[in-house]
């Protein structure tokens, strides 16, 4: 029996932009997915009722790492277990780590010496497959943990930063949500292109604020982040309200993480006022908890 683990994570700055090839900043939080997987007759999912056969509708991401595995590999009878802390649908980066520490345990249990690269490239092809479109963010820093620079997989290291999560609990599927900024990159591809090169730059000057530690002007930028993702349709009046009552509260800065629609936003705050957010966020109707950053990748946890 063999267990791994890997990261959910948060944009700070660039989601969607970054799809379009343009800079994005993501960071492993201390939320994990832990896959435990063990021989089996067939390929199997561990469910509430017992193990069933894997269902490519059910589990597209495990699906397609299996089918990955046959590419290179005697996939022989395997029982997979997920458990896993990290929201669903809610743009803290579910998929990915659900697929990355799916594919470390089948690579420890059919002993194929994937490297961290080789995990990481999988990840993002599966995703990729999955939704349709997928930069390689989610998995990228589900691998590697700590803070990231995509798409120049830049590891930048490790910021030790408390955030407030707030979650509206409506589910958005990231594919539907991408699609639809497609769709609208299509009919004004000089405006959103535009856009998309404004969030690049916020990525690129919040890279060097988050460095100096002038969480400050961290928020102002997340904050401005904010009004560009609600200028590209993926905001929602649940989001919006969330985000008001954080910075009303006392957020230096705060906005959706992930594709949007619903799911996630955050708040950057300082110490002091990290359970005043949090209260304010319930408050106006979501579900809010504090999460920390976190350097762990994908690891094994037992064999
Ligand atoms: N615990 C889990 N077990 C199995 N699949 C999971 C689990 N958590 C997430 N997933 C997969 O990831 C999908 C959600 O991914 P996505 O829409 O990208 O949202 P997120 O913002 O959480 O990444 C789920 O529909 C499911 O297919
Ligand atoms: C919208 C996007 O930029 C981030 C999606 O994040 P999540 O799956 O909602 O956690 C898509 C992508 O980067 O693949
Ligand atoms: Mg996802």
């Amino acid at each position: 029996m063999i267990t791994s683990s890997a990261p959910g994570k948060i944009f700070l700055f660039g989601e969607h932009a970054v799809v379009y090839g343009k800079t994005a900043i993501a960071c492993a939080i201390d939320l994990r997915a832990h896959v435990t997987v063990e021989e089996a007759p067939t390929v199997q999912m561990k469910g509430p009722g017992g193990s069933v056969d894997l269902n490519p509708r059910k589990h597209p991401y495990i699906y397609s790492v299996v089918e990955k595995f046959k590419g290179f590999t005697d996939v022989t009878g395997v029982n997979i277990d997920i458990h896993s802390d990290i929201p669903v649908g809610s743009g803290l980066g579910s998929s990915a780590a659900v697929t990355i520490a799916t594919i470390k345990a089948l690579d420890a249990y059919y002993g194929t010496n994937l490297t961290l690269e080789d995990i990481a490239h999988m990840g993002h092809q599966v995703e990729s497959e999955v939704q349709g479109r997928a930069s390689p963010t989610d998995t990228f820093v589900s691998t590697f943990g700590g803070m990231v620079q995509i798409p120049d997989r830049k590891k930048l290291g490790f910021y030790d930063m408390l955030i407030v999560i707030g979650n509206t609990g409506k589910f958005s599927s990231t594919r539907k949500i991408v699609s639809n900024v497609a769709a609208l990159k299509e009919r004004h591809p000089i405006v959103i292109g535009q856009i998309m090169d404004t969030i690049s730059a916020i990525s690129e000057t919040g890279i060097e604020f988050i460095q100096e530690g002038d969480f400050h002007t961290v928020g102002e930028l997340m904050n401005i982040n904010q009004g560009l993702l609600d200028s590209i349709g993926v905001g929602s009046k649940e989001l919006s309200e969330l985000v008001y009552a954080s910075r009303k509260a006392g957020a230096l800065g705060s906005k959706i993480t992930g594709a949007g629609g619903g799911g996630c936003m955050i708040a950057l705050c300082e110490h002091k006022n990290l359970s005043r957010v949090a209260h304010a966020i319930k408050r106006a109707g979501g579900d809010s908890f504090i999460c920390r950053t976190s350097h762990v990748g994908v690891r094994i946890e037992s064999k």
